[in-house]
């Protein structure tokens, strides 16, 4: 977004930050996507049961045609891991073999439609391996936040858990830097790619249990907020906005400036049909908080 003056860009006092590494966890039982949609996902099999199909109840979701709507199951029984076929149309492969129910091994694959799955024990090193190059598949170079690509998945199982269950409310809020181009054009380039690795920090203090944070662009940002109210959601940005806007951000040629940000925010609702209805309405809002003057929020309440 763009348009019109800013002033005061620059402020004496500041403390430049980088992104903290995310430490991954194996040690238990996993099944890696290996082939198809969402490569390198990782199924945690000591969590309980899952079932794998094309239902959106499934645990983990394949929308193709050849997975049966409850396609297989997986689960742990002691220390061994099982699957078992839940009556699928094109049945359920474990190394290319047809099976009911079948134990499985280290480094057995497990194919359900065209999606192959690879099951790695709690020992296996190339479990680390697969989790560290699925984690920088989903996470955006400069900043260290999630991707659009994973914010868009997490936002579509988010919206598909929405109209399933009356109870959960959904709201995604999109996060613009005010005045960004302004900051690029006057200090350089690399001072606003400080501001961004910056801001990313001070958005990702702010996170709470539950929430997904992404950079979707070049200085826009995705919040997604399973079970949160528009009416909270409104009040947990406008904290955030504040925040930031307090914040003193440091270039790297050691100038200060002051960043601020706008906000639009939409609630999934019954009437929606698809999430993208929610990224288009939450650009709507963010569109009137930056001809309303940036540095706000806007949704639908306000
Ligand atoms: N430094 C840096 N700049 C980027 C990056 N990605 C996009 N940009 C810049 O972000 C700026 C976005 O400018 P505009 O879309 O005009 O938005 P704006 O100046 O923030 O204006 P408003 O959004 O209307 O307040 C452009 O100058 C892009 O070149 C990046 O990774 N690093």
């Amino acid at each position: 977004m763009s348009a019109g003056n800013r002033e005061g860009l620059t402020d004496p006092n500041t403390v430049l930050l980088c992104p903290t590494d995310e430490v991954l966890s194996t040690g238990s039982p996993v099944l890696v996507v290996i082939r198809g949609e969402r490569l390198g996902a990782r199924l945690d099999i000591s969590g309980g049961p899952l079932v794998i199909g094309r239902s959106s109840e499934s645990d983990f979701r394949i929308a193709a045609r050849s997975v049966s709507r409850t396609h297989c199951r997986v689960s742990q029984q002691g220390q061994s891991v099982w699957v078992e076929d839940l009556g699928s149309t094109n049945r359920t492969f474990v190394n290319d073999e047809v099976i009911d129910r079948r134990q499985l091994r280290d480094g057995d694959q497990l194919r359900v439609g065209k999606t192959v799955l690879k099951f790695l024990g709690p020992d296996n090193p190339e479990a680390h391996y697969l989790a560290e190059m699925h984690e920088s598949s989903i996470r955006d170079s400069l900043t260290g936040m999630y991707n659009r690509a994973h914010a868009m998945q997490v936002l579509e199982e988010e919206f598909r858990r929405s109209q399933r269950l009356a109870d959960a409310r959904l709201v995604l809020a999109i996060i613009d830097i005010d005045w960004f181009k302004q900051i690029n054009d006057e200090i350089g380039h690399l001072a606003g790619d400080a501001v961004l690795v910056h801001l990313a920090r001070v958005l990702g203090k702010a996170l709470r249990a539950g929430d997904t944070l992404a950079r979707i662009g070049g200085e826009e940002f995705a919040l997604i907020m399973p079970d949160t109210s528009l009416q909270e959601a409104h009040q947990a940005c406008d904290r955030l906005r504040q925040r930031v806007a307090d914040e003193s951000f440091l270039t790297d040629c050691g100038k200060r400036l002051e960043v601020t940000i706008s906000i639009g925010l939409a609630e999934a609702t019954p009437q929606m049909t698809e999430f993208r209805e929610l990224l288009g309405e939450a650009d709507s809002h963010l569109y009137d908080a930056k001809t309303a003057g940036r540095n706000s929020v806007r949704s639908r309440a306000a």
